[in-house]
């Protein structure tokens, strides 16, 4: 049966469907979010193995994470059920690819390491050169920063660079770094693409030759990545990449925006668009259009949908709280709880959701890229079987030896002394080690592994964890096994293609990663909803000191802008954000600027919004508000001194009413004047000017007061 055919391809619209037919050497798909990036990588892999007839083999597929390989794989095998799996062992990350190609393919001998060599996380690294500095007494300054200084000072290419600008030993720290790393056959991120990379100059004979190189997320590529991408398209391979301008979230890992312009110029690639949206209702991507950066048409294909949703809350506790009501609602509505994330800015901010979740019964999920190293009794663990597996790595022995809490609890400087020395019959556990190669053959299970080691006596049993650590030990070993089966390799090879995968790919080895299957509500940092997509997306402290995040320059400021562009557009139906008037010291009570560029009239929320302004606007509309306020208190004040006025004039009023009145009711004192040709009379009314008495035999008399002769007596 033909697996791909012309029906595939009428699924695709003609942007897709130019992109998975092109055959030009080298191709950049400038895609929009959510346009159809992983239904057009997919699609051009098919095609080209289905209808070009290149072998998979010959295809080496490189995404930015782990999880997007395993979608693209597991796609391709859901197509295609009876396809071995071994088929699709160049479709990974960058570093697993590197990886691959330097087990099967390149002379590692050439750099000192041998075929076995195993993959260590930086955290061990860090380890080893706080060692070497001891050891050779090296000057090294800021070492609380050291493995910043580390990277950076490895990056450095040429020697005459090599200079340190602190004037103190660090470049020979790197270079004491890389010889102990190879004699003790071991190999961090960074050493696994610079070695491939060295190799894959120098043995152009040598295979991996793949015909095409597939590349997702391109935007996101380092340098080292870049060179890595530059050897393969040497080698002659096709190239096909495709990214998205405006998710760049990463270029302080040294990606940068110009990455299109530079694979276009460098290897004459054509370029190619997908513009349109498929995943977000209108309303949603027009938000989304306020945040691109590079101006590129974003066309959506959806309804307007909801309005989004903007909520203030107290702090996050009351977001937690308010969010568990909407999510229970949300799903008794019929939204699956897998179709429901949480985003924040900082890992940190997950504790308040988890908890207020779990007790109102929500399931979820947090996203975190966790190591094996995160769990103390899976770090010693797995050290044990790194000893076991490469007797060089002393480093391993000692510490799984003078660990206090498993194993023997033996002292460092006696531990140091048993290993270095191989000194057999001083401890138990060290002879079990170096023992173990002779054995790991006939062990049948993971039970008899437990017991060789004899765990039970070593994972410290009278310790409160022992339960919780003996069952992650076993589950450690269950999938060990299971892994070592799949990979049909001997014992002790499968073992260390594990530990390999173990440090690559956190504790996800242990199947305990984001499932999509799995009902519950995801929560993760922006960060990690990269490639993601949801029905509804919540997204939480939109407050500005965490979204966005207070940057050093503008750069930084258009990354988080740009964070945020990819956040909202994981929403496929809904939209929700929230902020907080009591964010605590981080961030500034109130909602951040990014809620203002969304245009009012696509928001929905508990208070009138005005229209969105610029900050200029803002500020003219708080002293505008300030000023009316002032005037408004001013007239109050006038209006009440006038009131209070108008009152004492109503006592004094009052005052004089009862004066009179008590006058009327009270006799009145009588006045007696005298006048020439009236004689004596009484005065009956007197005012300022007139007088008026009564007199004997003449009756009452007006006068006017300035010229009567009246006298008073
Ligand atoms: N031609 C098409 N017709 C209908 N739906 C499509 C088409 N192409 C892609 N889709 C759908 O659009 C959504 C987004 O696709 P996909 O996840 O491949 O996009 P993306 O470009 O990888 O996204 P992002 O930019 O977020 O990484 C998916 O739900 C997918 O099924």
């Amino acid at each position: 049966m033909e697996l791909y055919n012309e029906k595939e391809l009428d699924r695709l619209n003609p942007y897709q469907k130019e992109a998975v037919l092109d055959e030009s050497p080298a191709c950049i798909v400038n895609a929009n979010v959510g346009s159809g990036k992983t239904t057009v990588l997919i699609s051009k892999v098919q095609y080209l193995h289905h209808v070009k007839k290149v072998n998979y083999e010959e295809m080496t597929v490189l995404t930015f994470t782990n999880k997007a390989a395993d979608e693209i794989k597991s796609r391709l095998l859901a197509a295609e059920p009876e396809l071995p799996v071994e088929k699709l062992r160049g479709f990974g990350t960058f570093h697993s690819t590197a990886l691959y190609y330097l087990r099967e393919y390149l002379p590692v001998e050439k750099l000192g390491y041998t075929r076995d060599f195993l993959v260590i996380d930086p955290e061990e690294e860090l380890e080893l050169a706080l060692d070497l500095i001891r050891q050779h007494k090296l000057k090294i300054k800021y070492k609380n920063r050291l493995k910043k200084r580390l990277e950076s000072a490895m990056a450095v290419r040429g020697e005459e660079k090599k200079v340190s600008k602190y004037q103190d030993d660090i470049f020979d720290l790197v270079r004491l770094l890389r010889e102990e790393k190879a004699s003790q056959d071991k190999m961090t991120f960074f050493d696994l693409l610079e070695n491939a990379n060295l190799l894959l100059r120098e043995e152009i004979g040598n295979s991996p030759s793949p015909k095409w190189v597939i590349v997702d997320e391109v935007q996101d590529s380092d340098s080292q990545q870049l060179v890595f991408l530059d050897r393969l398209v040497s080698r002659g391979a096709n190239l096909f990449a495709v990214g998205d301008p405006n998710q760049v979230i990463y270029s302080w890992r040294g990606s940068a925006f110009q990455i299109f312009y530079t694979l276009k110029h460098k290897y004459r690639a054509k370029e190619l668009t997908l513009p349109i949206n498929y995943r977000s209702s209108s309303s949603i991507l027009e938000a989304a259009r306020c945040f691109l950066q590079n101006g590129s048409p974003l066309t959506g294909v959806r309804e307007p949908g909801n309005k989004i949703i903007v909520k203030r809350q107290y702090d996050a506790f009351q977001d937690a709280c308010y969010l568990a009501g909407r999510i229970k609602k949300l799903h008794r509505e019929g939204t699956p709880y897998g179709e429901m994330a949480v985003f924040y800015r900082l890992q940190s901010q997950s504790g308040m959701f988890e908890d207020v979740f779990s007790r109102e019964g929500i399931p979820f999920e947090v996203s975190l890229k966790r190591t094996v190293g995160d769990v103390p009794v899976l770090r010693w663990c797995i050290r044990l079987l790194r000893f076991s597996l490469n007797k060089k790595d002393t480093p391993s022995g000692i510490y799984v030896l003078a660990s206090r809490e498993y194993g023997e609890g033996i002292s460092e400087k006696k531990a140091k002394e048993i290993v270095c020395n191989s000194k057999p019959g001083a401890s138990l556990l060290f002879d079990k080690m170096c023992g173990f190669s002779r054995i790991c053959e006939e062990l049948g299970d993971e039970e008899a592994l437990f017991s060789y080691f004899e765990l039970e006596r070593y994972l410290n049993p009278v310790s409160a964890s022992y339960m919780e650590d003996r069952d992650a030990v076993h589950r450690l070993f269950q999938i060990m096994f299971d892994y070592v089966k799949e990979q049909q390799e001997n014992r002790e090879a499968g073992m260390r293609a594990f530990i390999n995968s173990s440090s690559l790919y956190g504790l996800d080895v242990l199947r305990e990663e984001i499932s999509e299957e799995k009902d519950s509500v995801k929560l993760m940092t922006l960060h990690a909803s990269k490639g993601l997509e949801f029905s509804c997306v919540f997204i939480t402290g939109v407050n500005y000191g965490l979204i966005p995040l207070k940057t050093r320059d503008m750069d930084g400021e258009e990354e988080e802008r740009r964070l945020f562009f990819v956040g909202i557009t994981r929403a496929k139906d809904r939209l929700e954000l929230s902020y907080y008037t009591n964010p605590g010291e981080r961030a500034m009570p109130g909602e951040s600027r990014y809620i203002r560029m969304i245009p009012p009239r696509l928001l929905e929320g508990e208070e009138e919004r005005g229209p969105a302004v610029s900050l200029q606007e803002l500020k003219r509309q708080v002293q505008e508000q300030r000023t009316q306020v002032q005037e408004r208190s001013l007239q109050e004040q006038k209006r009440s001194l006038q009131e209070q006025e108008r009152s004492l004039q109503e006592q004094k009023r009052s005052l004089q009413e009862q004066k009179r009145s008590l006058r009327e009711q009270e006799p009145a004192p009588t006045k007696r004047v005298r006048h020439p040709r009236y004689g004596t009379g009484v005065v009956v009314r007197e005012d300022e000017t007139m007088l008026e008495a009564e007199f004997e035999g003449y009756g009452t008399k007006e006068f006017i007061k300035a010229f009567s002769e009246l006298e008073y007596i």
